[in-house]
């Protein structure tokens, strides 16, 4: 039986006046699987994964996740259908605690007859809740809960957002160059935490212009040339300089690995 892509985009198109960043984009991201998008700088990759999470709206085009067309206003709107995405600048707030930063916008409140927003936080769960995600993906060299996020290294950052990105992206987490700004041991570990995040069943689209880090954690790779989807390959298949090479259009992808 074959399986059926979590979430699949058909023709998408995204113009930014006579700029073109999405010319019939097709994508599809199966169940369990770290997908990796590569392409050159202004391939559209990042108009891509906006327009998966709800960052933009696309011009055309649909979208369906678990075989039903979705359009999403907004990030949020995405987020309620269990899309997660971490951008490149992490969107943290370095002066709160890592508690406070895994829930922003989604504070746990003490039970009252008020409103939501006059009942006070509920830290105590806060900080459980906090506390059990990062000790389920093995977070738990930092210290102190309620640390504040300027205080930890680069990769306990990404750490932290990647862990809030799957605590509640119950359906897809989608990461934007995660290891860009790290060091090797740093890096070594966001990408172990994103082969966990995938061993718990979550599916990662990866967003990467890192060759070494794509080929060692994807299962297939999306390479997304000027505006569209232009092969998907698995690292077995190709060398990094055949992928190089198709992103560039140094080369031709043969016809059969569109089908991969
Ligand atoms: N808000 C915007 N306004 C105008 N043009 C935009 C906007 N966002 C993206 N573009 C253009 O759309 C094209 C695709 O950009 P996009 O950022 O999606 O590419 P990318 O593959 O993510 O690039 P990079 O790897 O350099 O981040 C580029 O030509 C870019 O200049």
């Amino acid at each position: 039986m074959t399986q059926e892509p979590l979430l699949k985009a058909h023709g998408l198109v995204k113009r930014y006046g006579r700029v073109t960043a999405l010319d019939q984009c097709d994508f599809d991201l199966m169940p369990g699987e770290i997908l990796a998008v590569i392409g050159d700088n202004g391939a559209g990759k990042s108009s891509l994964i906006k327009a998966l999470s709800g960052a933009i709206q696309p011009d055309d085009g649909q979208i369906t996740l678990e075989g039903r067309p979705v359009r999403f206003a907004s990030p949020l709107d995405a987020r309620s259908h269990g899309i997660e995405c971490v951008y490149q600048t992490l969107a943290m707030s370095p002066a709160l605690s890592i508690a406070d930063n895994m829930f922003m916008g989604r504070e746990l409140r003490k039970p009252g007859i008020m409103g939501k927003w006059f009942r006070k936080l509920d830290r105590p769960a806060m900080e459980k809740f906090a506390r059990e995600k990062l000790t389920e993906l093995g977070l738990m060299t930092i210290q102190n809960i309620n640390q504040t996020i300027e205080t930890l290294s680069g990769g306990q950052r990404q750490g932290v957002a990647v862990a809030r990105a799957a605590a509640f992206g119950s359906k897809v987490v989608i990461l934007d160059e995660p290891t860009a700004a790290l060091g090797v041991k740093e890096s070594r570990r966001v990408l172990e935490l994103i082969r966990d995040v995938r061993s718990r069943g979550i599916p990662i689209i990866l967003i990467s212009h890192n060759m070494p880090h794509v080929f060692e954690v994807a299962d297939r790779i999306h390479i997304h040339r000027l505006g569209r989807r232009l092969c998907v390959i698995k690292p077995d298949d190709y060398s990094m300089s055949d992928a190089v090479a198709f992103m560039t259009g140094a080369k031709v992808p043969e016809e059969a690995a569109t089908a991969a």
